[in-house]
């Protein structure tokens, strides 16, 4: 199987993430997309603001019935910060005959030098890179001395190309704490479960 790792905060899931991980299916004709939310994202030092068990459930109610979407928990189960390449290893040793690709924006990459062991994550997995149509051509100068050439090309012989979605988590914790509708940014099903259970009422961040 050729499997999508789409990890995130997803504090909230919304539908930006779904339209990727419809793409990366679409795309790079994968079998199944693994979202897997994170315990504490490594560079988001404040942490999500929802808790673990709403972020899973917010997930699971999201890609419920979706053929080829998996929930996985281990980050969440692992706790404490999620790395990236402890979670590709546990995933590669639980799954030896799958192929992985890691799905990511292009903000993520941006970064990625700076993610934990990054050069030994990239050796282990390629990135599947999202590029939003109307933004610069992504800068793939970031993996030069982490990757060698040949993986490069083959890592820009991966990207996912997307309309720009101007949808981001942030603006949906910010708009639900003001009252505001959130309607159509997220699956109905997410929004009635933050109704319920109140949460991101009263975030500030
Ligand atoms: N609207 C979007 N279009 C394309 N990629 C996105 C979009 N929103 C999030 N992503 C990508 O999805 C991954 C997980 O995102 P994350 O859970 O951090 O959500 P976010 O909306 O970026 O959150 P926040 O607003 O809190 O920073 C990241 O790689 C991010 O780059
Ligand atoms: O491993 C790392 O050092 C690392 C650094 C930054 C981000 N990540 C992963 O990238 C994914 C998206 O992160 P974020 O911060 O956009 O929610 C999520 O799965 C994080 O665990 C991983």
């Amino acid at each position: 199987m050729k499997i999508g790792i789409f990890g995130g905060s997803f504090d909230p899931i919304h539908l930006g993430h779904l339209w990727i991980a419809e793409s990366a299916i679409e795309t790079l004709g994968l079998d199944q997309v693994r979202w897997i939310p994170a315990a504490k994202s490594p560079l988001k030092p404040h942490g999500p603001v929802a808790s673990d068990q709403d972020r899973l459930e917010m997930v699971r109610l999201a890609i419920s019935g979706a053929e080829k979407h998996r929930l996985d928990d281990r980050e969440i189960r692992r706790g404490e910060i999620s790395y990236s390449v402890d979670t590709v290893a546990d995933l590669q040793a639980e799954f030896p005959t799958d192929e992985f690709c890691l799905i990511i924006g292009s903000d993520s990459l941006a970064l990625i030098h700076k993610w934990y062991q990054a050069k030994k994550l990239l050796e282990r997995i390629l990135p599947a890179v999202v590029q939003r149509g109307g933004e610069p051509d992504i800068d793939f100068s970031v993996l030069n001395g982490l990757v060698d050439p040949k993986r490069v090309k083959m890592i820009r012989d991966h990207v996912i190309k997307m309309p720009v979605i101007e949808i981001s988590s942030s603006e949906i914790r910010e708009r639900v704490a003001q009252g505001r509708s959130i309607r159509y940014r997220v699956p109905r099903s997410v929004e009635a479960l933050l109704e319920a259970r109140k949460i991101y009422h009263d975030s500030s961040r």
